[in-house]
Parts: structure tokens; sequence; C-alpha cells
């Protein structure tokens, strides 16, 4: 075992170098087949991961033979820590390609799912008739999207909702049993109990899931109001079909997941009379094109001092769905290792929601390149949840009234008590509406990966938690031939969401630290930080950090102090005025719903 600092620190660079070249090759396979889908480009990308997987197995070997522990230096000790973990590499070779053949699949079988149209059923009949001539191609995105978002027809909506449900739950779910499987083994032989123990560690927090309760249970009285509310404007519009003192049906909230409500905001507006808050409508009428939402974007980084993308960000990325070939549309952020290639992949329509999703990926593309001179070990968030925050934090300076009055996407912005609770309203839709949601994602799949719900009880205990926190319903019944959680992308995907939840009570603390850098006096909803260098230097710091120190460490540097926690304050902060309008509205209402406290998960 060897102890020689001088030693590790010459196999460190040497590492960074070819780990580099290494990641750039994995990285343009994985794009060539997230950008086309072919058995082709799917075997060309698991022949690279295969090899990644190797030389990372090499790395580990050598790594493992220094006695990195004692080391003086805390960077290199911490460069040690991230490599001793092998991830998926250490499983033995056919495994691994067992388990990189059905991540591929599972992402293959969600992008390419197509479903059919819904048809009215002919008056007098009640079997809808499927005319020959219907063509059964209709992709979530954008088609099924428009619809849930926009459909007031609820047997349409129940249909999109089933046939989406159905058609992508079902053949993933004993794909994705095989993939827990393994990747619970893979978790194990790097020391950890299961997959859901290694996706925490992230966080190096003793115990995270009491300190994630704990946020929860100061959030969710903001998340009954705004649920009352929208389930008494929603019984207005669908009568009995959304009881008053029960759960909202899911397929009636904008939302196939139901995991933002904002296209509910034109039907349930509180002062309907004020000047609309919907930009998408501007979005076309000036000729907005996917380039032009993402120069946006951009520009608000660079009007903060901070870095704009390189020229090459807009030659090689894929802003829009291609008509020639199959993609995978969910939205990602890409970082080709070389230090210069930076993309995004988004099938972008010309709406408000993605201009913000807009923001959120070029807040990933910001962090890309801030942090671009950190090892590779270190180019990553301070946790997960900042890399996911970075892009929404701008957003909010983005979407205020004023800001939008300014770029000239809303005609005016007065200031006018009942458009505050509009716009605070039309933020609560995405951000208070989430909530619940983003917790609950990952208890679902810690709790599966653990085992304590047992794979024969998985969607049972999907629709438990889905009752409980969320306070949503399916509109049709559910058995356990049905994977539900499996018809939301980050399952099949392998991706932890917990991160989206740490991102929004995050966001609001990054925010109201950067509008007091800025100078903003005021509420803190009114907070614009647009061309404030002392706000783009203080976040830039932050950034350039990577995950290069403990991230508290980074919330003490960037509240100076103050703390060195996720704290709920600014978000209650924010949402302050419409959360007193709301308990107004529903003092008559039994906010909260049957089943709130029970759905007590199953133990095995
Ligand atoms: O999934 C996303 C956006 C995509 C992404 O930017 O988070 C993307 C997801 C992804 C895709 C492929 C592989 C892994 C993760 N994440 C990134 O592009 C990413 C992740 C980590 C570091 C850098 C970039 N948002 C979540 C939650 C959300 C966030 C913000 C607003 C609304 C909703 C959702 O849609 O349910
Ligand atoms: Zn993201």
């Amino acid at each position: 075992n060897n102890t020689d600092e001088k030693e590790a620190i010459s196999f460190l660079l040497a590492y960074d170098r070819e780990a580099s070249a290494m990641c750039n090759n994995v990285m343009n396979t994985q794009w060539d087949f997230n950008t086309n889908i072919t058995e082709a480009t799917k075997q060309r990308m698991l022949e690279t991961q295969l090899e990644y997987a190797k030389f990372q197995k090499d790395v580990w070997a050598t790594a493992t033979t220094f006695k990195w522990k004692t080391f003086r230096d805390p960077t290199i000790r911490r460069q040690f820590k991230v490599l001793s973990v092998l991830g998926r590499a250490a499983l033995p070779e056919e495994k691994l390609k067992e388990i990189q053949q059905l991540l591929a699949d599972m992402r293959d079988i969600y992008s390419r799912n197509r479903v059919c149209p819904y048809v009215k059923p002919p008056k007098n009949t009640s079997l809808p008739i499927r005319p020959e001539s219907i063509k059964c191609n209709l992709a979530l995105d954008p088609d099924l999207t428009r619809i849930m978002a926009k459909s007031k027809d609820t047997n349409e909506l129940t249909y999109m909702w089933q046939q989406w449900h159905e058609e992508t739950g079902r053949p993933l779910r004993s794909k994705f049993i095989r993939y827990v499987e393994l990747s619970n083994e893979a978790a194990r032989l790097n020391g950890f109990k299961d997959t859901g123990d290694q996706w925490r560690a992230s966080y190096d927090i003793e115990d995270f899931n009491s300190e994630l309760e704990e946020l929860w249970m100061g959030l969710r009285p903001l998340y009954q109001q705004l649920h009352a509310y929208v389930r008494r404007r929603l019984h207005f519009q669908y009568g009995k079909a959304v009881p008053l003192d029960g759960p909202i049906p899911a397929h009636l909230l904008g939302n196939m997941w139901a995991q933002s409500w904002s296209n509910l905001y034109e039907a349930t507006v509180p002062f309907p009379n004020k000047n609309s808050m919907d930009v998408t409508l501007s979005l076309k009428r000036q000729g907005y094109d996917p380039v032009r939402m993402f120069q946006l974007a951009d520009q608000f980084f660079v009007s903060l001092g901070m870095k704009s993308v390189p020229d090459s960000f807009w030659t090689d990325s894929m802003l829009e769905k291609p008509l020639d070939r199959e993609v995978v549309c969910h939205a990602s952020a890409w970082d080709f290792c070389n230090g210069r290639d930076f993309r995004i992949k988004q099938c972008t329509e010309i709406t408000m929601e993605d201009l913000t999703t807009a923001h959120h990926e070029l807040g990933h593309i910001q962090y890309y390149m801030q942090y671009v001179n950190q090892p590779l070990a270190f180019r990553e968030g301070a946790n997960p949840g900042f890399h996911e925050a970075i892009g929404d934090v701008i957003a909010l300076s983005v979407s205020t009234p004023k800001h939008m009055q300014q770029i000239g996407l809303l005609d005016s912005a007065t200031d006018d008590p009942e458009v505050d609770i509009n716009y605070l309203y039309s933020m609560a839709l995405d951000k208070i509406a989430f909530l619940p949601f983003g917790f609950l994602l990952d208890q679902w799949r810690w709790k599966v990966f653990s085992g304590e719900i047992p794979f024969d009880q998985m969607n049972k205990a999907w629709w438990d938690l889905r009752l409980r926190y969320q306070g949503v319903a399916p509109p049709v019944n559910r058995s356990e031939h049905d994977f539900d959680a499996g018809a939301k992308y980050h399952v099949p995907a392998n991706t932890p969401y917990i991160r989206y939840f740490v991102s929004f009570v995050l966001q609001f603390q990054l925010h109201k630290v950067l509008c007091e850098a800025s100078g903003h006096v005021g509420p803190l909803h009114k907070c614009d930080i647009y061309q404030s260098r002392e706000a783009g230097k203080l976040l830039a710091e932050l950034l350039k950090l990577g995950s290069s120190k403990p991230w508290p460490d980074a919330i003490r540097i960037l509240t100076r102090g103050r703390t060195s926690r996720m704290d709920p304050g600014a978000i209650l902060e924010y949402f302050e005025p419409l959360i007193e309008w709301l308990k107004k509205q529903n003092v008559e209402e039994k906010a909260g719903w049957r089943g709130m406290n029970s759905g007590i998960l199953i133990k095995t």
C-alpha cells in the first residue's frame, strides 16, 4: 500500500488525461444513440460503455493501492474518495453487459413509444370504434403533452392517461425488476446496502431521510392550501368527478404525472380580468424559435458577467425534435469532458413551459463551463440538487412580470396587488405543486431498492404514496400488471429524482442570497437580478467549486456564514402573500384529503 503522496498526485494527473479522453468517447456514442435511436447506435454505445467500465476498473485497482486516507492534502484525499467507488463496473462482465443492455432497452422503449388517438364514440353507441385509417403514432413529446395540457374532454384525458401509463409502464416492468436486482448487486460490491443507499451518499448527510421529511413537513401546509384551492376550482369545472374532500384525479391537472399544474392557470386564475401571465402567445406572435429561446437564457448569464455558450453549442446541439429519426426527447445537458464541447438535447416547443426548461438546461451548461478547470472527479454539482437549481434560479428572475415586460413578452407590469397574486399563483402551480412529487418518487424507489416494497406490490405502493403526499388518484383502476412509476422518464432512465426536491428548496435560498447581493429591496418575488455583476460574481464563485468542497461549505460561502443547511425559509417568504390569500379563500374548505395520513406503506 503506497504511501507516496507525490506518486499519487502524478497518478491523478494521468487519470485526468486518460479519463477525459475515454469520457469524451462514451459521451459521443451516447449522444449518437440519444439523437438517433437505432440498433447500430445502441450497439456502438454499449461497446464504448463496456470499454469505459474496464478502464474504470483498472483505475480503481491502482487507486486502491494507495493509502489515500492517510494523505495530508484534503483535495487529494477527496479525489481518491471519488475514484474508490467503482459503480456498475464492479459487476462481473456478463452482468455488466446485461444491466447496460437493460438500461438502453428501457430508454428505447420509453422514448419510442407511440399511442393511438382518442376517437369519440358515435352518438348512440358506447364502444369507440377504431377506424383502420387511424394511425397510432402519437408521441409523449409533443402530442400527449399538448393533449394533457389543453383537452377539456375528460374521456379523452382518461384515455390518453391510460394509454401512456399502460403502453409504457407494462413493457418496462420486468426489465425494471431485473435492473433493480443487478443494480443492488453492484451497490453491495461497492460497500453500500443497496442502490438507494449509494444514491443518498451523494448528499453526505448522516440521516438524509429525516432531514427530507422535516423539510416536507415544513412545506406541506403550502401544498395543502394550493391543493384545496385548485380542487375547489376543478370541482366547479368537472362537478362530482372532483370530490371536495378527496384526492384530485391525476388526469385533470394539465400534466401526465400531475407534477406541474401550470396548464391550469387560465382556467383557475384568481383574478381573471387582469392581464394574462401566459407568455406562450407572445412567444408565438413574436416569431420565437428554439434558438432564440436559448439565446434569451444565454444572454441572461452574460448580463451577470458569467459565461456564454461556445459557438459549437449552436451547431452541435439538438434544440428541436428531428422529423426523420427517433430520438430521446426528454431534455438533457451534455458535458463532453474536453473542456469545450457542451450541448443541449431538447425537443423544444414554443411555449412558456419550454422557455423555462431552456433556462433549466442552460443552468447545467453554465455549471459545466464554470467548473471546467476542476479535476474530472470534481466536475459535478456541490450536490446533485445544486446542478438542478442553477437554471431555475435564473428563471425566477426572468419570469417576473417586470422582466417579461422589459423583454417585450408582457405588455404591462402594473404594480397591483391582484396582479401580484396572479403572478405568485402562476409560480405556485409550478413550484409548490411539484414539491410532493419531487419528494415521493425516490421515497418509492428507495423502498423498492431496499426491498421494503416487494416487486409484487410496487404499483399499490406507488399509488399509496401518490395519495398520501400528492393527494392525487388514478382516473381508472390500477393493478399489479401496471407499472405506473415506469411511465415517468427518470424511472426507466435510472436517474435519481430527490435532486429536484432539494433543488426546489435550494433555488429559493440561492435566489434570496443573489437578490441581496444585487441590492434588491422589497418582496422576494419581485426580485430580478438581471445585469447584476455582484450576483453573477457570487454565483460564479459557487459554480467554480464543482464538487471539490462538501456542499454545506458551499452554502456557508454563499450565505457568508449565515447557514450551511437547506432552509425552506426562502420559499416560504417568497410565497407568503399567496398563502395568506389562499387561507382566506379556503376558509370553508376541508384542506387535505382522505388518506393524507394513512396509506401507511406495506411493512414486509
Ligand atoms: O428532468 C428534468 C429536466 C431534465 C434534466 O435537465 O434534469 C436532465 C435529466 C437527465 C437526462 C439524462 C440523463 C440524466 C439526467 N439532467 C441533466 O441534463 C443533467 C443532470 C445532471 C448534471 C447535468 C445535467 N426535470 C424534471 C423535474 C423538473 C425540474 C424543473 C422544472 C420542472 C420539472 C422533470 O421533468 O420531471
Ligand atoms: Zn436538470
